[in-house]
């Protein structure tokens, strides 16, 4: 769902009052401080009017004691307000840029905090990223706008209330004469806002590659691939192809703009021109007399002198009550905070009965009628060939993707809440995240506010064999774990793989789900790390996924899913004897070993 090109006015004035909010949200003193300036100058612009018309009603009559008498405490109140007015300027600008930041941070603290409740079945929509996208948008670039805009806006209504109301003391007739002349340029700047916002919309994915692209050229990840590959180059062109597009486009909205900003301009000055004939005619006529009327058109001149600086606040305005459209929708579509969860036995079994799954705008599911059971402390694994569904039923199981059909079950009881999934299970993924933080940090992340944290670091690091790799490292386990950064160092990605598993140990949670734990491990950490699987995880559940048979075989049952099905099950032995996909992949590993093995030592 979008905010519409063409938002309607009811939702753009809900949008509006959204925004002041989040303006008197992130910082309520200095708004007000802000509001009452605004207010000020307003009100010292009324007092300027009133100043000229009593001025020029003064000179031309013939009483100098009346002008005394009415100018006077005039001209003081508007020195006075003026003085002050003049004192708060430079305050009221520093407010505001204080106001912004702390705007700023209010807005992407909102994106940030939607973003964190969003379930991970969300981000496998690509319509969740163009929202999510439109939202730091505006988040990152517009609250500087929204802030100066908002301040310019609320000071005009101010202006346009005290010169209305200056207006309506002196002659109302002329009121609604003085606001017909800005109406053109506020038109076109309604269309222009439209315009960039569909501008903005179309070019959304555009932008995305070119993220990508800018990301993929800066990444220091990716760095060394590009150069192997030397395509560098080929990135920078495609990169350079989606500038080309954007700037093209913007060109063609902005000169189309253009033409309808000189005709609306020429429109509002003939207006002007129609308004200071109608007053000429209408002094001519005895309906006002000459003061009033040259005091009614300096206020046209103020008013419209401020109306013409803010129609292009106001375009940017709009565009950021677009986007803070987007910002609402997407802040509003999060589900509420999860709720407690419910405390229960640890350990257990984890069952799965008819479990199906198909990822959002996928043609077939992934799973299929999937039943599995990790008895209470045992060891599971499930095998598979690639694209098999292995991951996606383990984030399943860990309470990441919820089921599209059938149960998934903690000691026979089915759990419908995934948070107490997500709780119990420790998952080990296949892609792990290396945080470029400290190497405390990695291994605490595990379960962060943990009780006794320095005993769990410590064991946890023993089990994974990361305590070796801190000590060797210039600030031990403070070592920030990130080159980019100053004092920070880099891991080989199977001592990456170690402080993940490290991780999984910290968390200490009843059933353990490893996908591919070993796959960056050498030779000898693989054996360890397997042989001991048992005594490293005892009385946990586990479930570990490999693509390694020999691993596998020791492992209390065996899965294999083929194709989202579960084909086949049993221990090693039994599925040996079945001679089934297993069996298969079982003997290619082993035959390509032994063929190795044989090769090696006819070459000895
Ligand atoms: N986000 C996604 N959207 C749509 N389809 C997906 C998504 N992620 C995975 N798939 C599809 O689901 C299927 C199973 O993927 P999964 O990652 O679970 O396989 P796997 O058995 O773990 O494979 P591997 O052994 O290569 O790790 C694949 O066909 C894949 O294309």
């Amino acid at each position: 769902m979008t905010a519409a090109k063409g938002l309607s006015a009811r939702s753009l004035a809900g949008t509006a009052v959204f925004a002041l909010r989040l303006i008197w949200a992130a910082d309520r003193r200095r708004f007000t401080a802000i509001l009452v300036h605004q207010l000020f100058s307003a009100a010292t612009l009324s007092l300027v009017m009133l100043f000229t018309k009593e001025l020029l009603g003064g000179l031309g009559g013939d009483g100098r004691a009346d002008l005394w008498s009415n100018l006077m405490p005039l001209l003081m109140a508007a020195m006075v307000l003026m003085s002050i007015n003049g004192a708060f300027r430079g305050l009221a600008q520093s407010w505001q840029r204080v106001l912004a930041v702390k705007t700023d941070r209010h807005i992407l603290s909102l994106v940030l905090r939607s973003t964190m409740k969003t379930d991970l079945l969300t981000f496998e929509d690509p319509a969740f990223y163009d929202r999510l996208q439109r939202a730091v948008f505006a988040s990152r670039v517009q609250p500087i706008t929204l802030v100066s805009s908002a301040v310019a806006i609320i000071q005009t209504s101010f202006s346009l209330i005290a010169v209305g109301a200056t207006f309506v003391a002196m002659t109302w007739i002329l009121l609604p004469l003085c606001l017909l002349a800005p109406i053109p340029l506020i038109r076109a700047a309604k269309q222009e806002r439209d315009a960039r916002y569909g501008l903005n919309e179309t070019l959304a994915e555009n932008r995305r590659v070119r993220d990508y692209l800018e990301r993929l050229l800066t990444g220091r990840d990716e760095a060394k691939e590009i150069r192997a590959f030397g395509i560098g180059k080929t990135l920078f062109d495609r990169w350079d192809s989606c500038y080309e597009k954007e700037i093209a486009d913007t060109t063609v909205v902005q000169r189309r703009h253009a033409k309808r900003k000189i005709a609306a301009r020429l429109a509002g000055d003939l207006i002007t021109v129609a308004i200071i004939g109608g007053v000429w005619l209408y002094v001519g006529s005895g309906g006002i007399d000459v003061p009033t009327a040259i005091a009614a058109l300096l206020g046209l001149f103020l008013l419209n002198t401020r109306v013409q600086s803010i129609t292009f606040l106001f375009t940017a305005l709009g565009d950021v009550l677009l986007y803070l459209a987007d910002l609402r929708l997407f802040a509003a579509a999060r589900p509420a905070e999860a709720a407690e969860i419910p405390r229960r036995a640890s350990s257990g079994s984890l069952t799965a009965r008819g479990v199906g799954f198909r990822y959002p705008g996928a043609s077939e599911p992934t799973l299929r009628g999937v039943d599995i059971d990790l008895p209470a402390g045992g060891i599971v694994a499930l095998v598979g060939t690639n694209g098999s569904g292995k991951t996606t039923l383990a984030k399943v199981l860990a309470g990441l993707y919820p089921p599209s059909t059938g149960t998934v079950s903690i000691d026979g009881e089915p759990v419908l809440e995934p948070e107490v999934l997500r709780d119990r299970a420790a998952v080990l993924f296949q892609d792990f995240v290396k945080y470029r933080l400290t190497v405390t940090d990695n291994i605490e992340f595990g379960r962060p506010g943990a009780e006794d944290p320095a005993r769990r670091l410590a064991e946890a690091a023993r089990s994974a064999a990361v305590d070796t790799i801190a000590e060797r490292l210039d600030h031990g386990y403070d070592t920030v774990l990130g080159a980019e950064f100053s004092g920070g160092t880099d891991l080989s990605l199977g001592q990456w793989q170690r402080l993940a598993l490290a991780r999984a140990f910290y968390r200490d949670s009843p059933f353990v789900i490893l996908d591919e734990p070993t796959a960056s491990l050498d030779a000898q950490a693989e054996a360890e790390l397997f042989d001991k699987l048992r005594d490293l995880f005892e009385g946990r559940t586990v479930l570990f996924v490999s693509h390694r048979m020999s691993n596998v075989r020791g492992a209390d049952r065996i899965y294999t899913l083929d194709r989202g099905r579960i084909v086949e099950s049993g221990d090693h032995e039994s599925l040996l004897a079945a001679d089934g996909i297993y069996a298969k992949l079982f003997r290619l590993q082993a035959a390509g070993y032994e063929e190795r093995v044989t090769t090696q030592s006819e070459t000895v």
